[in-house]
């Protein structure tokens, strides 16, 4: 479980359900939903770029033009293109292949797990792989093994579904890159201003080399903030203390504020000389300069309270999906927190979350705009 991110068995019906359910509330809302398996599977149609996708999805599956890569590769091949997506988004068993696996450098790691090639169940947090920013994207850089090879599916999506087809997507950050990033960190907060958490997945290194290529090209943005947030599994991601609900209301968990609401935040603005830099400690104040506001409304998750807060942020109650300026989507249990958007003037659809929350990934998680309306 751990290894693979989780912290908790879900029951997969009920997920599959729930899952379904928001999708639901996300069409009837305006949202046009595209699923990750499909889209990816429409790309695969094609013959060489199905062939290609195998070779680097099962070399960064850990195998190296052996025995075991023929074997994988062939029995992949055959299958037609969305059964091929499923199979290698749930894993493949080593029974699966049977009698083939008798190479003697794949046995040992074929035999401590079931697995010849592991699951990706975190792939129903679309958010992570990738942010599209302006007219690019930032495809991630994941920190964990679990979620490295995630990525490879927007990759081929953004160079090569149809639905780009009369477009070259700029990347303001690539999936080989060095440096860490992770979308959950990224959070768009108008045409030309970004937020980026620093964070257990995100690194300064990325967030600097995110700042020059977006400032650098004709993306439009010209202001980064950086905000530094604790480094724990329950607040892996900027996404899961803070999220923007309207132009001026924001969620934000109170606790990862210090003394007198202080934190530890930079921006990064263009300038002719390269990045300029500035160190602020107050997270509204940072929010009315670089969004030209003269007021700014954070809704704490839990109402602030010492039992509530912890326990709606470890289910994702500051992760808010925002579909529509003051309109989000939100788990149902965490009602402290949904009382209180609601209380604040934010239109709330609530979606069950008895088994997607064991992913520890709210609505935001669980989606990645592809195109947004201009606001
Ligand atoms: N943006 C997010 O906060 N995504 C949630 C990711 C949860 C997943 N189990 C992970 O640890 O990566």
């Amino acid at each position: 479980m751990h290894s693979l991110l989780f912290d908790d068995i879900p029951y997969l019906p009920e997920a599959q359900k729930e899952h379904d359910k928001f999708a639901e509330v996300l069409r009837r809302n305006n949202v046009k939903v595209l699923y990750l398996d499909e889209l990816i599977a429409e790309v695969l149609k094609d013959k060489k770029l199905k062939n290609t996708f195998l070779d680097q999805i099962i070399m960064d599956s850990g195998f190296k033009g052996e025995a075991t890569y023929d074997t994988l590769k062939s029995y992949l091949y055959n299958l037609a293109p969305s059964k091929m997506v499923s199979v290698i988004m749930e894993g493949v068993r080593k029974e699966t292949l049977g009698d083939t696996l008798k190479n003697l450098r794949s046995f040992p790691e074929v035999d401590s797990t079931p697995f010849i090639m592991a699951p990706m169940p975190n792939l129903y947090f679309t958010r992570d792989l990738a942010s599209i920013i302006g007219e690019g994207a930032s495809i991630s850089n994941m920190t964990f093994k679990a979620r490295r090879r995630e990525t490879l599916f927007i990759e081929y999506i953004l160079a090569n579904h149809p639905f780009f087809s009369e477009y070259t997507v700029p990347l303001w950050h690539r999936r080989g890159d060095i440096t860490r990033i992770e979308g959950g960190d990224v959070l768009v907060l108008n045409e030309h201003v970004v937020a980026v958490g620093i964070s257990q997945r995100t690194s300064v290194e990325a967030i600097e080399s995110l700042a020059n290529r977006l400032f650098k090209s004709d993306s439009g943005y010209d202001t980064v903030v950086a905000i530094k947030i604790p480094n724990n599994h329950a607040m892996m991601h900027l996404d899961t203390v803070f999220t923007m609900v309207n132009y001026d209301q924001f969620t934000v968990y109170p606790d990862i504020m210090q003394k007198h609401q202080k934190m530890d935040i930079w921006t990064l603005h263009s300038s002719p000389e390269g990045i300029r830099y500035k160190k602020h400690s107050n997270l509204q104040q940072v929010l009315k300069e670089t969004l030209g506001l003269n007021e700014v409304d954070l809704i704490y998750t839990g109402n602030g309270d010492p039992i509530a807060a912890p326990r709606e942020q470890w289910n994702d109650g500051s992760n808010t999906l925002t579909i529509a300026p003051g309109e989000v989507v939100t788990y149902n249990r965490n009602y402290v927190s949904n009382k209180l958007l609601r209380e604040h003037g934010i239109k709330v659809h609530e979606i069950p979350s008895s088994e997607l929350s064991r992913g520890r990934g709210g609505p935001r998680c669980m989606s990645m705009p592809l195109l947004r309306d201009d606001l």
